[in-house]
């Protein structure tokens, strides 16, 4: 999703001028600067039409007229953006105690969620009309009349939560809970364009509200991030050239330091320049937390497994002052050349590019202090830039996908070196929210490779991941990954996790255990081979299903299938036998 494919047509706007606070510790004096920034967007802004207006609105448009005309200098910049962080945080803080009161209401009253901001029409809802939920032939009988109008499924929408939220009380007499629930997700999927798969899929991981506003926000564009290319530039002089040619431009947030949010331009900012020039990467703020996370260090050797297009690899070797090496790898050779035109557009000279396929690691060359797989995923976090992702993704899809990043994730923990003087780590990151690609795929990697723990990503926001989903368990550990949303974190939906990768267990043969038992010593041995390695008869269909996609995808005849893949019942195919 980095690179340059995003859209720059819409920044446009007068020539300003500012002094940004310094990237290092200098002093700077004090200057008012004839400024006036357009205020940073709220969150909620730019919405369409909201199904369901919540506390988060509220809080977010009031701070956003405090901000209006402030007038900004090299000291209060800084400020600013400590000021946006907090205003994020109490946001997201906000939300979360929004739900676990809901929640909560919700158990004293035997209900799964409360009607916390849907209530406010009284027992009725809106208007006088009283609502009445469908019947399934009733329903069916709609469909066939071509579905229904906009404003029917939206007010269906707000009557659904407003039960959902308070069902004992508000529901009609004899209808189940199921049915609004189905009701809800049909009309989700017809309003915002999903199929009834992904619309129901990621209709489960929120409370009902918050559903509705993480699919109001998928409708919404992300912010437009800059990343400074810090071996060609520091961020407040690039910051100063953009705004003289015309870019209203603001520093993210202080969890990044190289970070610059663009609000508006007049020249295309994928084309000054300085962009030609690599002063800077156009990247969503989001891809710079696995790379916060993983914290490469100079004089390291360290593995980007899947890279292309590097916005992730540059910033690596940015982070490392083109020092050590970076081997920035994609299976995809069409990809790799964005890949490499990026690494030279940036002045990156410690990053090797080759295309392997990942799952060839670390045959191919291993031993790295650190690693970073950003695993090809759904692309669920990311539906604002790419609509197509609501209706092409199948359970299927998710399936194979699941077993790829599983695949790829024992091959990236068994590249780290755990002799590693000054790391040993691994970051396993995906631009998508389901489970199934995330808190599974770390759980099944824990489970798998007993040499390996989740420690802290070192980030300073972000949910904690599920430590138990729909009917499965994680383990507790998993709580230490962190989850990204945009309608939380104003940013493209994202996971993180972080593993230590620690030597493996000494284990003793019967014979040796024998031979130990008896006195005999030094009879551990260290294992070297993966110790649970993929079962091929397990994953025969699986490898196939590959294949064929592959050849299909070069229009070769595809090979037949011996045996049908069996698409999971809320099972895990790849789960260790
Ligand atoms: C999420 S994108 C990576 C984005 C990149 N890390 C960045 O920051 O610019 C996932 C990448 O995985 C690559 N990929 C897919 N299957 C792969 C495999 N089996 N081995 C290695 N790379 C693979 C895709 O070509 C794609 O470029």
């Amino acid at each position: 999703m980095d690179g340059v494919e995003d859209d720059d047509d819409l920044l446009r706007g007068p020539t300003q001028e500012l002094e940004l606070g310094s990237d290092d510790d200098e002093e700077e004096e004090e200057e008012e600067l004839p400024v006036k920034l357009k205020s940073k967007k709220s969150k909620q802004a730019d919405r369409p039409l909201k199904i369901i207006p919540t506390a988060s609105d509220a809080s977010s448009e009031e701070s956003d007229d405090d901000n209006e005309d402030g007038r900004v200098t090299m000291k209060n910049i800084e400020a600013r953006s400590r000021a946006l962080d907090a205003k994020a945080a109490r946001e997201a803080e906000l939300d979360i105690e929004e739900m676990q009161q809901a929640a909560l209401a919700g158990e004293e009253s035997g209900d799964d969620f409360a009607d916390a901001d849907m209530d406010e029409e009284g027992e009725g809802g809106e208007g006088s009309e009283e609502f009445v939920l469908p019947t399934a032939e009733q329903r069916e009988e709609e469909k066939t009349r071509g579905g229904p109008d906009v404003h029917t499924v939206q007010r269906r929408m707000r009557e659904c939560v407003r039960v959902l939220g308070n069902f004992k009380r508000l529901a009609a007499k004899g209808r189940p809970r199921a049915e609004y629930i189905q009701q809800l997700i049909s009309d989700i999927a017809s309003y915002y364009g999903y199929n009834d798969f992904l619309a129901e899929k990621l209709f489960q991981l929120f409370p009902v509200a918050e559903a509705i506003e993480f699919f109001e926000a998928n409708e919404v564009p992300r912010p437009v991030t800059i990343r400074t290319n810090t071996l060609r530039a520091r961020r407040r002089d690039l910051a100063q050239a953009l705004i003289n040619r015309g870019v209203n431009l603001e520093p993210i947030g202080k969890w990044t330091n190289v970070g610059l949010q663009v609000f508006e331009s007049s020249v295309p900012i994928g084309a000054t320049p300085e962009y030609l020039a690599g002063h800077y990467m156009l990247q969503a703020a989001s891809s710079f937390l696995p790379v916060i996370a993983l914290g490469p260090q100079p004089g390291e050797r360290v593995l980007d497994m899947a890279s292309a297009p590097g916005g992730k690899t540059t910033h690596m070797a940015a982070l490392m002052q083109n020092t050590g090496v970076v081997f920035a790898n994609d299976a995809n050779k069409a990809r790799v050349k964005s890949l490499t035109a990026n690494v030279h557009r940036l002045g990156c000279k410690n990053v090797v590019v080759c295309s392997y396929d990942g799952r060839e690691f670390p045959k191919v060359i291993g031993g790295f202090d650190r690693v970073l797989l950003d695993a090809p995923c759904s692309g669920t976090g990311v539906i604002s830039k790419d609509a197509s992702v609501k209706t092409n993704k199948s359970e299927r899809d998710f399936t194979l996908l699941s077993h790829l990043q599983k695949q790829l994730i024992l091959c990236a923990i068994d590249s780290v070196t755990p002799d590693s003087k000054t790391g040993g780590y691994l970051v396993y990151s995906t631009c998508s929210v389901t489970v199934d690609e995330n808190e599974a795929v770390v759980d099944y990697a824990l489970r798998k490779r007993p040499n390996v723990k989740l420690v802290e990503t070192g980030l300073e926001f972000g949910r904690p991941g599920y430590t138990s989903y729909r009917g499965k368990t994680f383990s507790d550990k998993l709580n230490l990954t962190r989850r990204f949303y945009p309608h939380v974190h104003n940013m493209d939906g994202f996971y993180v996790a972080k593993f230590k990768v620690e030597k493996r267990a000494k284990v003793k043969s019967d014979k040796e255990e024998t031979a130990a038992g008896a006195g005999g010593a030094d009879a551990d041995v260290e294992m070297n081979e993966p110790t649970f390695p993929f079962n091929e008869d397990e994953d025969r269909p699986y490898i196939e299903e590959n294949e064929r996609r592959r050849m299909k995808a070069k229009s070769r005849k595809a090979p037949p299938q011996t045996k049908p893949v069996p698409v999971a019942a809320g099972g895990d195919p790849a789960a260790p036998s």
